[in-house]
């Protein structure tokens, strides 16, 4: 089976934070991979080692059958969770300011149509709504016609209709053979998008198979993960 991403006993720290504690997973071509955990279990550091934007101090990463680093980026399409943009940048320079970092790319008209942007397409970054923004994030990542796509809390802060939408554009992102990682803390998005899910804890993959083999996910996350710390329970009135 053709693997889009193989790593093998991953280890990053920061100072004494141990992010990944021998990380060990594989995401296959074609697939549609959650990465769920709970704040700070190490997604998006194994993400960023993925593409490349970090190096693990031990351990092996494959993707895309090369050492991450710069000649991926031509073949990844990255959308981060803190990605930001400067506020008076409109969203038609937007994309031609990045389709001009690559070789090739998609129309970018034509992406700005297919992401429902036309509309917004002389307004400033600073001026568009959360739901605008993750779609301009994912034309961004979608405009050299990536093999894989990293997209990182994609539908967090997002109103239930545009968090609709969002799961439609990962379906038919599927369905054309892109190679999808998807990082989310939401068990609902994970069931309904992913053909396979990793849980994650502790820098460390705790389970990872098919998606409805786990038998309710929820369930199955909480036996792993445990309930967490409890919150205070705040009075309604
Ligand atoms: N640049 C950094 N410097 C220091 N510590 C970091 C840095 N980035 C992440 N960490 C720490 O590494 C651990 C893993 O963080 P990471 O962001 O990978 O987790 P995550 O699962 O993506 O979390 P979240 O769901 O909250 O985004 C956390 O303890 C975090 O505080």
């Amino acid at each position: 089976m053709e693997l889009a991403i193989e790593a093998t006993d991953l280890v990053k720290r920061y100072g004494a934070t141990v992010a990944l504690d021998g990380l060990t997973l594989s995401v296959r071509r074609g697939e549609v991979l959650g990465l769920l955990g709970p704040n700070g279990a190490g997604k998006s550091t194994f993400v960023e080692c993925a593409v490349g934007l970090r190096t693990p101090d031990a351990g092996t990463i494959r993707t895309l059958g090369m050492q991450p680093g710069r000649e991926l980026c031509t073949r990844v399409g990255v959308q981060l969770q803190h990605a930001t943009l400067p506020d008076r940048l409109r969203v038609g320079e937007a994309l031609e300011l990045f389709a001009a970092l690559y070789p090739r790319t998609a129309d970018p008209r034509a992406l700005l149509a297919r992401w429902g942007l036309e509309r917004v397409r002389e307004q400033p970054f600073g001026k568009l709504s959360g739901g605008e923004r993750q779609r301009l994030f994912l034309a961004l990542a979608l405009l050299h016609e990536p093999e894989l796509v990293v997209l990182d809390e994609l539908t967090t802060g997002l109103d239930p209709e545009a968090r609709r939408s969002a799961w439609a554009l990962v379906r038919a992102l599927r369905s054309e053979g892109l190679t999808v990682v998807l990082v989310t803390h939401d068990v609902a998005e994970a069931e309904a998008l992913c053909d396979r899910v990793a849980i994650i804890n502790r820098g460390q993959v705790l389970a990872c198979a098919p998606t409805d083999e786990f038998g309710g996910l929820e369930t199955a996350y909480f036996s792993f993960v445990g309930e967490g710390e409890a919150w205070p329970v705040l009075s309604a009135r």
